[in-house]
């Protein structure tokens, strides 16, 4: 599991360890770890030509002693002094160690934006913004980009863009969640003793092991309703692949049997593809015949119309957990009191739809993930699931956890589909609300990355690849 907190959460922890340290300790250790980065990023330090951007707190200190540490080997260091103050102690370091300071930034092998870290609020200002724009040459973040609020990654403006960002001593949650988490780039951590000071974080994020350990599998007794069956009440005349991607999710993650419920143009396609789904060719909206399910998946490709209410008011009427994904999002929408139900409710939105159910416009919540998918979980009484560039999973009372694996490439029609079969499957099979939502982004992000591998991928190809997904993490697990 990998945590990640916010400003205040890491500002206290900093101030319980530096009370046990000599003065100047933690930006020593932090402007070490910030110096071998950049070496590293640099190849050959001597005569190499190093920016650092310096703003007026701290952030600037840690630039200035890690400038001081790279002149000590021979670069040449420039510093632009941007804010109203100067770190005294680390600008004495860097003229010591043969240091300059310059006027505006100029031609550089490294820049290392030390304007503002945790201390940063909103978008950068003047002079900040102009220099960050002026300068060029690969970015160095010092703690976070300069301009991504290090608890949300809001980004209100302007801000800095970097290839690496070398944070200390602990994750801050701005540096995983987009927009901030496309700005920090690749994120090293720099252990300056924190640990043990650190409260229960912000968010987690599963890693490989924990999702491995968690994934149902077979036992030398289970049988295919043991395992789990999932129901899947999806699709419509208008949209028949829907149902065909989440059963086809629902299949590859592990079902021990899929129950599909829907009209007959989309029977007819799940027939074809899955012969493996048990299928009930709806005429009306009644779940009468379809047998018992022990997860529901309510949808993809449904339509919002009279008949698809009727059938997501029974399938809500259950007493299983009920994942909502797509149209269903809709006719919870406009009728709140589909959710009144006492077993788990999963909700699956990307942002425009979790604009609907919040009457929240949707630039707001990509601008600000974290805040609309708290809200929504406590508003709505289930666990949120968010989609897009980062997804983030939010329940009551949880840390909120964050997805670390996906690709671009699946920004494509129906991989949403999949998705809510996925997790479909692994909400059947006994996982929590939470888990199993978890898990499913977890994989399916995998999934993804594995079958675009560097080029366009359809959305069938990341069921396809679920069990690939799998194995890769069971080998990892050893
Ligand atoms: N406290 C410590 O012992 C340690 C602090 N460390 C560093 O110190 C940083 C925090 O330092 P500070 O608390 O001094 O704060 P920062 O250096 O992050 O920034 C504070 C300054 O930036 C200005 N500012 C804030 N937002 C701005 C904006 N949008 N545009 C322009 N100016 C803006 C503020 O007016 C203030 O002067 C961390 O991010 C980290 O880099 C590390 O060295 C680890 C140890
Ligand atoms: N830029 C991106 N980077 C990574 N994953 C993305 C990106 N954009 C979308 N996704 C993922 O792709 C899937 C799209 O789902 P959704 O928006 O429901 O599409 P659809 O309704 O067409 O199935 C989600 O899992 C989402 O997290
Ligand atoms: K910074």
């Amino acid at each position: 599991m990998r945590t990640s907190y916010t400003a205040d959460q890491i500002r206290g922890a900093e101030q319980a360890l530096m009370a046990t340290l000599p003065e100047g300790t933690l930006m020593q250790r932090a402007a070490h770890g910030l110096a071998a980065v950049c070496a590293g990023m640099l190849g050959r330090v001597y005569g190499s030509r190093v920016l650092l951007l310096v703003g007026s707190g701290d952030n600037g200190g840690d630039a200035l002693y890690a400038g001081a540490l790279l002149a000590r080997r021979g670069a040449r260091v420039s510093a632009v002094l941007a804010g109203a103050r100067t770190h005294e102690a680390g600008l004495a370091a860097f003229l010591l160690a043969g240091g300059r300071v310059a006027p505006d930034v100029g031609a550089a092998d490294l820049v290392v934006d030390g304007l503002v870290g945790i201390g940063g609020t909103g978008a950068l200002r003047e002079p900040y913004a102009g220099l960050v724009e002026r300068a060029g040459g690969p970015v160095v973040a010092v703690d976070v980009p300069s301009g991504v609020d290090a608890s949300t990654g809001q980004v209100a403006g302007a801000a800095v863009r970097a290839q690496v960002t070398v944070t200390m001593g602990a994750l801050k949650s701005g540096l995983l969640v987009d927009p901030g988490a496309s700005r920090a780039g690749h994120v090293e951590l720099v252990d300056i003793g924190l640990g043990p000071y650190l409260p229960d974080p912000d968010l987690a994020a599963l890693t490989d092991p924990d999702v491995a350990a968690l994934l149902p599998s077979p036992g030398a007794e289970s049988d295919k309703y043991r395992r789990g069956v999932v129901g899947i009440a999806a699709g419509s005349h208008a949209y028949t692949g829907a149902a065909v991607l989440a059963v086809g999710g629902a299949l590859r993650a592990g079902a021990g049997m899929v129950r599909y419920a829907g009209p007959s143009a989309p029977v007819a396609q799940v027939r074809t593809h899955w012969p493996e789904a048990v299928i009930t060719e709806l005429d009306r909206p009644s779940l009468a015949g379809v047998g018992r399910v022990q997860a529901w998946v309510l949808g993809p490709g449904l339509g919002t119309d009279d008949w698809a209410h009727e059938l997501a008011a029974q399938v809500l009427a259950s007493d299983v957990p009920v994942l909502i994904d797509a149209d269903a999002l809709s006719l919870v929408a406009r009728d709140h009191s589909l959710l009144f139900r006492s077993a788990p409710v999963v909700l699956t939105p990307h942002a425009g739809e979790l604009s609907r159910l919040l009457r929240v416009a949707r630039e707001r919540i990509e601008a600000s993930r974290l805040e609309f998918v708290r809200r929504a979980a406590s508003e709505l009484n289930a666990t949120v699931l968010l989609k897009g560039s980062t997804t983030v999973i939010a329940e009551a009372d949880r840390p909120v956890r964050v997805n670390l694996t996906g690709s671009s490439w699946l920004a494509t029609g129906g991989t949403g589909d999949v998705l809510s079969g996925v997790a479909g499957a692994l909400l059947a099979g006994g996982l929590s609300g939470y888990d199993a939502a978890s898990c499913a982004a977890y994989l399916h992000g995998l999934a993804g990355t594995l079958a675009a591998d560097g080029a366009p991928l359809v959305s069938a190809d990341v069921a396809t690849a679920i069990p690939e997904a799998m194995r890769s993490l069971r080998r990892a697990r050893g």
